[in-house]
């Protein structure tokens, strides 16, 4: 089958192809009910139950391919974006619209140095060699540091590698890097320490300005209640009535808290949604102002606008 006259009348969606926000991009798909099969080695898939097509593209340049409108939507990390938005001529307005934060993908461009050794910020590393893969953003960087206009040569060389940046160090080629940060392992175990952050990144949804459409607009707020899910528990609790403006306080809800009255008189069922990384306090905190019965479920899945 020729996939590319299938296209005509289709969302066109770029995923990570490979890496590291991969699998979790999948994941929400899935989450999403968007159906398909990718056959080996073709980029393009049809979603069998939405006109959308997927578009699998390595992550860097999903940027570029929704800043030109050729892809409508895309999932990349925001680190990518903003190295693609430095490339930009001073004065021209990104056509990549940020309409989400997926919240996976959490890491940091940092600006790195050898552990031993007598460079100590990143002014130090000024008129030396900086090698990296986001040569945009470092070049923007220290254009900052060294106080260059735009257009001024940089004192610092920068030179773009497209992997293993780590090793740039060890080997002779930079005397520091710029490079993505999440755990700190692979940092540590090149003997490199971070001495400043570039950008701090988490994986985003991203829309063509141009584009707009039913079908995007619907993608998008399933996505968006995947993402809510995941993010949020249903907690339940019963309280004696006395105690419900202190209670409601603790556990605000989105909007507000579902109350239910009990068979028992003076006594009410509570159930909000609270944060997942929040709910062992707000557990400890019910407890203390009287709740019992606590129970904290999983939501699969939800439409909160
Ligand atoms: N260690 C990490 N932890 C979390 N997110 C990361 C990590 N490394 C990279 N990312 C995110 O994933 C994006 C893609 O990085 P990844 O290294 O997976 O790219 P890739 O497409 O496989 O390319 P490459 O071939 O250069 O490795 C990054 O731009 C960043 O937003
Ligand atoms: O702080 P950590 O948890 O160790 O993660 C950071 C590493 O992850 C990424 O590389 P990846 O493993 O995706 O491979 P790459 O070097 O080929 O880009 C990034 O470029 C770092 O090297």
């Amino acid at each position: 089958m020729d996939l590319v006259n299938h296209l005509e009348g289709r969302l066109l969606f770029a995923v990570p192809k490979k890496g590291r926000l991969q699998q979790a991009t999948l994941d929400l798909l899935a989450g999403c009910d968007v159906q398909f099969r990718r056959e080996t080695r073709l980029d393009i898939a049809l979603v069998k139950n939405l006109p959308i097509a997927l578009i699998f593209l390595p992550a860097a340049d999903i940027p570029t391919f929704v800043g030109e409108g050729r892809v409508d939507l895309g999932i990349t990390g925001r680190d990518q974006v903003a190295e693609h938005d430095a490339t930009l001529s001073a004065g021209e307005a990104s056509n990549v619209e940020e309409i989400l934060d997926l919240g996976f993908g959490g890491c940091k461009l940092q600006v790195q140095v050898p552990e031993k050794g007598e460079l100590k910020e990143a002014k130090d590393l000024v008129g030396r060699n900086v090698v990296t893969s986001f040569t945009a953003l470092t070049e923007a960087f220290f254009r900052k540091l060294e106080g260059a206009e735009a257009g001024q040569k940089l004192a610092t060389k920068i030179k773009y590698v497209g992997g293993s940046v780590e090793a740039a160090c060890a080997l002779g080629v930079a005397d520091g890097i710029v490079d993505l940060v999440e755990s700190g392992e692979t940092m540590k175990a090149a003997g490199l320490k971070a001495i400043d952050t570039v950008v701090s990144s988490t994986a985003v949804l991203v829309k063509s300005r141009e584009s707009n459409s039913d079908i995007l607009n619907l993608l998008t707020s399933r996505l968006r209640g995947v993402i809510t899910a995941q993010k949020f528990v249903l907690c339940q609790y019963n309280i004696p009535r006395a105690q419900l403006p202190v209670a409601s306080k603790i556990t605000p809800g989105k909007r507000a808290p579902t109350i239910t009255a009990l068979e028992e008189e003076n006594w009410v069922a509570v159930s909000s949604m609270v944060e997942k990384k929040r709910i062992a306090t707000v557990m400890d905190e019910l407890s203390k102002v009287g709740a019992t019965d606590i129970l904290v479920m999983t939501i699969a899945n939800s439409r909160t606008d």
